[in-house]
C-alpha cells in the first residue's frame, strides 16, 4: 500500500498555559498542506525500514513511521511489513511531517490488516506518538485545543488558495521552541478572527513561537516580510517553525527567489 502523509500549517497559534503534565495547552487551527511525503508498507517475511530523501535524525526504531506499527503490534497480532519512507518534508519546520508519517502509518495498517480501527482509536493511538499526530487522521481543517490533540470542527474553506511555504534550512526543535515561548492568554479570539476576511487576519491571527523565535532567528521576520512585499493576504510562521508561509487568495503564486538551500513549496491548498 503507498501512501502520500502530507503536512500541516498553522492558523494562529496561541500557547495559553502550562499542564499539569509539562506539557502547554493550546489554541490554533490546523489546516492540510499538501505537501507530501511517500510512504510504502508491504506485508513481508521480515520487519525492515528503509529510507530515502531528506535524512531522518535517528535510527529504524525511534522513526515515527516504525513506532505507528510497534504500537498497533503491542494489541494486534501483526504480519511482519517492509516499510519505505520517502522524506520531502523538511524536519523541524513546523510542518508536522513526522506526524503526518505517523498518523498515516495507522492509516495504512489498519487497512491492510483490517483492523477496523475507528477514527476514535486511531486518534487515540496517534496522541500516544505526538501532540499534532492526531490531526492527520481526519486530516482537515480544525480548531485544536488542549494539546493541540483535541479538535473542534470549523468552517474555514482555503481550498484552491495560492500558498508559498519556505523553510530556510534551519532546524528548530518542538522542544527549544516551547522552553523559549512563555504562556499568556489568547491575544485574539482565533475563530471570530478567522471568520473575518483573511485581509483582516494580519493585525488578528498571530502565532506566540513567532515573536518568541524572531529575535533569535531574524531571518523568519525577513522571509515574512518578502512575502508580504510579494503581495500575501496573510503570512505568518507555521507551528513551532522554522517555516514561513504566505497565503495569495486573489492572484497568482509570487516569483520569488530564495537562497539555493531553502526548500520551498508553492501550489494550492
Ligand atoms: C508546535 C506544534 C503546533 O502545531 O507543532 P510543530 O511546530 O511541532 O509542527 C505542536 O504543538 C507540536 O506537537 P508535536 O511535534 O507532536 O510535539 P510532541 O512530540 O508531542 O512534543 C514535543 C515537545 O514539545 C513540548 N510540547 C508539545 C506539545 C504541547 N502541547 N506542549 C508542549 O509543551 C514538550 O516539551 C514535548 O516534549
Ligand atoms: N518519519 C519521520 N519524519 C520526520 N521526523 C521524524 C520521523 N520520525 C521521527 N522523527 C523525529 O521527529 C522530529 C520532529 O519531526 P517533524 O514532525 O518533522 O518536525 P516538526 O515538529 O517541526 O513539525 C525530528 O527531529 C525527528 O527526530
Amino acid at each position: 500500500m503507498l501512501v502520500f502523509p502530507n503536512a500541516k500549517l498553522n492558523l494562529g497559534l496561541y500557547v495559553t498555559e502550562l499542564r499539569p503534565d509539562g506539557f502547554r495547552n493550546l489554541e490554533s487551527v490546523f489546516v492540510p498542506l499538501p505537501w507530501t511525503d511517500a510512504l510504502e508498507v508491504l506485508p513481508a517475511a521480515a520487519n525492515s525500514l528503509s529510507l530515502s530523501g531528506i535524512p531522518i535524525p535517528g535510527d529504524t526504531a525511534t522513526n515515527l513511521c516504525w513506532r505507528a506499527y510497534e504500537l498497533l503490534r503491542a494489541d494486534f497480532d501483526l504480519r511482519p511489513v517492509q516499510m519505505h519512507l520517502h522524506k520531502a518534508v523538511p524536519i523541524g519546520a513546523g510542518l508536522g511531517g513526522g506526524s503526518g508519517d505517523a498518523a498515516f502509518a495507522l492509516r495504512a495498517l489498519n487497512e491492510l490488516f483490517s483492523l477496523r480501527l475507528t477514527t476514535a482509536q486511531l486518534q487515540q493511538y496517534a496522541r500516544r506518538l505526538g501532540s499534532d499526530c492526531a490531526f492527520f487522521v481526519e486530516n482537515k481543517p480544525v480548531f485544536a485545543y488542549e494539546k493541540g490533540d483535541v479538535f473542534a470542527p470549523i468552517a474555514l474553506d482555503l481550498t484552491g488558495v495560492a500558498c508559498q511555504v519556505v523553510y530556510p534550512n534551519l532546524h528548530i526543535s518542538t522542544a527549544e521552541a516551547y522552553a523559549r515561548v512563555g504562556t499568556r492568554p489568547p491575544r485574539h479570539e482565533l475563530r471570530p478572527s478567522l471568520a473575518q476576511p483573511m485581509a483582516t487576519w494580519r493585525d488578528t491571527v498571530t502565532n506566540d513561537f513567532e515573536d518568541a523565535l524572531t529575535p533569535h532567528y531574524p531571518v523568519l521576520g525577513e522571509i515574512k516580510a518578502a512575502l508580504y512585499a510579494a503581495g500575501a493576504t496573510y503570512a505568518s510562521l507555521s507551528g513551532s517553525g522554522s517555516a514561513v508561509y504566505g497565503l495569495f487568495p486573489e492572484g497568482e503564486l509570487p516569483q520569488l527567489t530564495w537562497p539555493p538551500d531553502y526548500q520551498v513549496w508553492s501550489g494550492r491548498l
